[in-house]
Parts: C-alpha cells; structure tokens; sequence
C-alpha cells in the first residue's frame, strides 16, 4: 500500500489546499487533487466553476493564495519544462504575426537559447508533431489564416513538440468540428498509451466515458474525483451542476457506453 508522501512523489500532478481569489472572492476554494500517473482526466463544472482558474494556477499564471502545487513531487516551477498547456483557442491573438511552424517551435523554448538560430532539427521536430494532428501542409501559413479547428491542431502540436509527462489543456474541443474532436482525441488517447499524463477541462459530459479515465468535479470546490466509473456518479453531479441538469440528463450519462461505440462521433 503506497504511503501519502510516496503517492504524491510518483503523481504528475499534486494539489493541496489550492486557493485562488479575484477580488477577495475566493474563485477555486482549498482544492486537493492528485492525478494518478499515465492518467486521462476530465475536469467538469458550470460556467464560473473556477476550472480555467485552476490551471492557470497550477501552472502559474494566475497567483496563488495558498496552496501547493507539486509535479513528482517538485515544486511546479522547478519542473515546468515536463508540463505542457494548450491553453482555451479564445484566448490568444491570432492576429499576431506568425507561422504555424514558429508557434510549433515554441513549444521547445526551454531548450533553446536567444543566440541560437532555429536550427534544421527543431523545423524537422515541429514537422513530426504537425504530421501527428495533420496540419503538416499548413507550416508556413500564418496563423491568423487558419479555421478554429487548425487552431486548435496547431496548438496541440505545440505541446506535442515539448515531449512533456504532463499535458495540460483548457476545452480543446472547444468549438472544432467532429472530424477535429475526433482527431485530437486519437491524439491524446495515443499520449496516453504512451504513458503521458492529461488533464482537461472538458464540458460534454456526454463523451466524459468514452474520453477520460479520471474525473474532477469541480464548483469552486472540489466536489469529487476519482475514476470515472466511481466519481461520474448522478449524485456527484447533482452536486456539482445543482438544478442545472434535469433527472432526464442525469439518466442519460449514466448510460453505459456500448461497446466499440463512442458518444463522440
Ligand atoms: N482575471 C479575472 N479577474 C476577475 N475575475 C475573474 C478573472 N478570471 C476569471 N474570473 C472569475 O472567476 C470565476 C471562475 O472563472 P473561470 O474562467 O476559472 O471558470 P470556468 O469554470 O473555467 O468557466 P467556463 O466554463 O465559463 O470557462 C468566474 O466567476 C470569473 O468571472
């Protein structure tokens, strides 16, 4: 039987007493969690739950009030080249003068230094992680030409070049077209095999099942975790969403996923 400590040196991710305020207003409340190794995990909740706010806590971004955020078992900002963030498509300028090949590159900026050019390896690098969300032919468009699904491609590849044991994205299906979410989650069910670590806000509670091995239900606190054959229970919910899902949707997630079938085509 794994001790606390030895747990929390083994998870990609750990969260304790996580507290995160906008004017005074606490916004993520005291939030413990730990992502089990080689794990996919959903984060659910209503719009204002504070899943957004977590991430960027966790990955320092947005200043944390109290808390401590480990990743095997390091301080988070000593480990920052093994976690990579594809952050919510909306927030970026996608006006901003770019190629798709230079955004990709970024994802190595750790391993580059201000003096050196990009050199041939890297551009052969970013190549590999466009042909791996099929956006290879797109290398030297920019970005602001790109559709929101190639956008949402680019920035998985991104985190793909970064080769990182924890990947962290905020809605990637966000506002893609079915052929994308489809793309993206072979993606990241490939990471996964790979032995990689993912946690995602995810908002179809519909695909939750067929997606994601983990879920973290979260309204401001958090409510539950676990595996989502434990945790994505009609009472966790219930208490997580309120009166915002009816008893006939509640039923409906609790439908068992056919076999071979997925929710999300
Ligand atoms: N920079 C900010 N300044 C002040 N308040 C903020 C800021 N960012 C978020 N908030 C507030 O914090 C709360 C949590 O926001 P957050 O974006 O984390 O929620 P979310 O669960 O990701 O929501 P959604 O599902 O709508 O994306 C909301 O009430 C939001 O209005």
């Amino acid at each position: 039987m794994m001790g606390d400590s030895e747990a929390i040196v083994q998870s990609p991710l750990a969260i304790r007493g996580l507290t995160v305020s906008y004017a005074h207003r606490p916004v993520v409340h005291s939030v413990d969690f730990v992502t089990p190794p080689g794990s996919m995990t959903a984060i659910v909740g209503p719009n204002g739950a504070g899943k957004s706010t977590l991430l960027k806590a966790v990955l320092g971004i947005t200043r944390r009030l109290t808390g401590e955020v480990r990743v095997f078992g390091q301080p988070v900002e000593a480990m920052s080249r093994h976690v990579a963030y594809v952050p919510q498509r909306s927030s970026v300028d996608w006006d901003f003068p770019a190629t798709v090949i230079d955004v990709v590159t970024m994802g190595l900026f750790r391993d580059l230094r201000w003096w050196q050019p990009t050199r041939h390896r890297h551009r052969q690098r970013a190549l590999e992680s466009l042909s791996r969300v099929g956006m290879e032919a797109f290398a030297d468009r920019q970005i602001g030409q790109l559709s929101g699904g190639q956008q949402q491609r680019v920035f998985l590849a991104r985190a793909l070049i970064q080769q990182a044991a924890l990947t962290i994205l905020d809605e990637p299906f966000a506002g893609v077209d079915a052929a994308t979410e489809k793309a993206i989650v072979e993606v990241l069910k490939q990471l996964k095999r790979e032995g990689r670590t993912l946690l995602c806000v995810h908002h179809d509670l519909a695909t939750v099942r067929d997606y994601f091995d983990h879920v973290l239900l979260l309204n401001v606190r958090r409510i539950a975790d676990g595996p989502v054959e434990e945790a994505f229970t009609a009472a966790n919910l219930q208490a997580t969403y309120g009166g915002r899902l009816s008893p006939m949707q509640l039923v409906r997630l609790m439908e068992p996923v056919a076999q071979g079938e997925s929710r999300g085509e």
